[in-house]
């Protein structure tokens, strides 16, 4: 039978969900409902005419695994190779990340001599807690708190810094409220299955099989440890949304509410979504309604000349240093050809959690205050922006596996014609988000 399928949201997920629609000869009509004007999501590329870019969102991929291999595989389909920046393995970028720790930079450890050594803010070598590790017993919980689960099996000290920091730089969020089983899904099943983080990561695990395409296999060849693209992070939803025929748009409700008595199937993007649900999904909606958000104010900012004390990727900041500033990105180190054309100029993008109380003013006097503090820069930025990204990264807190369960359960017991995917279920990275919509696709279509 041809389906007729609206998709909501038009964020990478959706586009990805209707990239993969528009395959099936089974498919007669995909709706795309997008409420903002403009597809995308928090994919969100300043442009400026001097040809500087800026990114207010995602500003890096990372290519590897079944989920980053499936992504460049669809940058192939749309012909964005000659567009793709890779930073690569032996690159400062991916060598060089740092914390901010007692009002110092630290770089991380990172090698085989990172590990041996003591390397300050850590008070012993990385090596003693990962060797110990392999001895402690598994765990009993379903869940746990990711800053629990990691003071359980490597110590408090790692929970209290690095993983502290890790969760603020991955979700702009708490360690001590994130659910380890859905924010670190490998880390969980390598404890379950092999009884310690460090065999389970030794030994690898399954998984989802994804053919690499061409460029897929030169990701790996050349070893990229994350890629962008020349007009920035935006221009891969463009270039999907291109690839669709455009037709205006029946409004919105009385196509959801049409969906209750005939062949629609529809994607869901976004608890806050919900709203658009009819009486009758009540016990949804209040799973739906249960998982937070988080809202960030972005500040990116462009210096004269080359300012920075140190190279690499950025740094992060624990919680115990500052509550409010969660790390600093040195975007001109991995991606130089982001910077505006002629003459020499850094670009930093700071994120802060908890703004919404906050004037953009005193966002950017914070950002700049920092720069000075922690990179020990006195010159005043040369442009700047501010952005506040309202309720955008999804918080898998303790039990979020046992939501999924549920709302899956409720969806599939009433036979409703739904599907969950997007960054509010099964992972937050731009990777996780496109292949949810592929996944969620081919649940309604087959395997494309
Ligand atoms: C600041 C920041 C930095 C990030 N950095 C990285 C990174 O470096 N690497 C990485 O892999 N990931 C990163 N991410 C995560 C990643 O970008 C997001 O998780 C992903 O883009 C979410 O995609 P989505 O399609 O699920 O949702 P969204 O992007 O939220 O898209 C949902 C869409 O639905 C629309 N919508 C909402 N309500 C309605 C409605 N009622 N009707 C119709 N339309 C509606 C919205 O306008 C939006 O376009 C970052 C995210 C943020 C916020
Ligand atoms: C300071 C805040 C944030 C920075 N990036 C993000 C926030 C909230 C969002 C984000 N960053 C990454 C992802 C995707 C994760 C994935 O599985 O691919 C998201 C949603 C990538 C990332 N960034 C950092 C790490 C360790 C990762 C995981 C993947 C990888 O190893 O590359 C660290 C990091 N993020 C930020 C900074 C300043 C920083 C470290 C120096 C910014």
């Amino acid at each position: 039978m041809q389906k007729v399928v609206a998709v909501l949201g038009g964020g990478i997920g959706g586009l990805s969900a209707c990239h993969h629609l528009s395959k099936s000869p089974n498919v007669s009509k995909i709706v795309l409902l997008e409420r903002s004007g403009r597809c995308g999501g928090w994919l969100s590329s300043i442009r400026r005419d001097d040809g500087a870019v800026f990114e207010q969102g995602p500003r890096g991929v990372r290519p590897a695994g079944a989920v980053g291999r499936n992504t460049l595989n669809m940058v192939s389909e749309l012909g964005l190779e000659s567009e793709i920046l890779p930073v690569t393995k032996d690159h400062v970028a991916s060598k060089n990340r740092f914390l901010y720790v007692k009002g110092q930079l630290h770089k991380m450890p990172s090698g085989p001599g990172g590990v041996v050594r003591t390397i300050p803010p850590f008070s012993r070598p990385i090596i003693q807690s990962v060797l110990k590790e392999i001895l402690i017993r598994k765990g009993t919980e379903e869940d746990e708190s990711v800053h629990a689960f990691v003071s359980r099996r490597l110590g408090s000290e790692l929970a209290n810094i690095a993983i502290d920091s890790l969760c603020r730089g991955v979700f702009a969020g708490d360690s001590r409220q994130l659910s380890v089983r859905s924010c670190f899904p490998l880390l969980y099943e390598a404890e379950r299955s092999r009884g310690s983080i460090v065999l389970g990561m030794l030994m690898g695990s399954g998984g989802p099989k994804v053919v690499p395409s061409d460029l897929a296999k030169r990701a790996s060849t050349e070893s990229w440890t994350q890629w962008s693209l020349k007009r920035g992070m935006q221009a891969f939803p463009e270039a999907l949304e291109d690839t669709f025929t455009h037709c205006s748009l029946p409004s919105q409700h009385t196509l959801i509410e049409s969906r209750f008595y005939s062949n629609f199937c529809v994607f869901f993007f976004k608890p806050e979504l919900a709203s658009v649900l009819p009486p009758a999904a009540q016990p949804l909606l209040e799973e739906l309604r249960a998982i937070a958000l988080v809202t960030v104010a972005v500040v990116n900012l462009e210096y004269e000349g080359f300012i920075l004390p140190v190279t690499g990727f950025g740094h992060l900041v624990p919680s115990s240093e500052d509550p409010g500033l969660l790390g600093v990105v040195y975007d001109s180190v991995p991606f130089p050809q982001h910077n505006r054309s002629g003459g020499l100029t850094t670009r930093l993008t700071q994120t802060f959690g908890h703004p919404d109380s906050v004037t953009k003013q005193t966002l950017l006097d914070r950002a700049t205050q920092a720069v000075t503090s922690h990179l020990g820069v006195n010159s005043q930025p040369v442009w700047s922006y501010v952005g506040l990204l309202k309720n955008c990264i999804p918080q898998y807190h303790l039990g979020h596996w046992k939501r999924l369960e549920k709302m899956r359960q409720y969806i599939s017991n009433h036979n409703l014609p739904l599907t969950l995917a997007g960054a509010s279920y099964d992972g937050v990275s731009v990777n996780d988000v496109i292949f949810s919509g592929r996944t969620a696709a081919e649940g309604l279509i087959g395997k494309t």
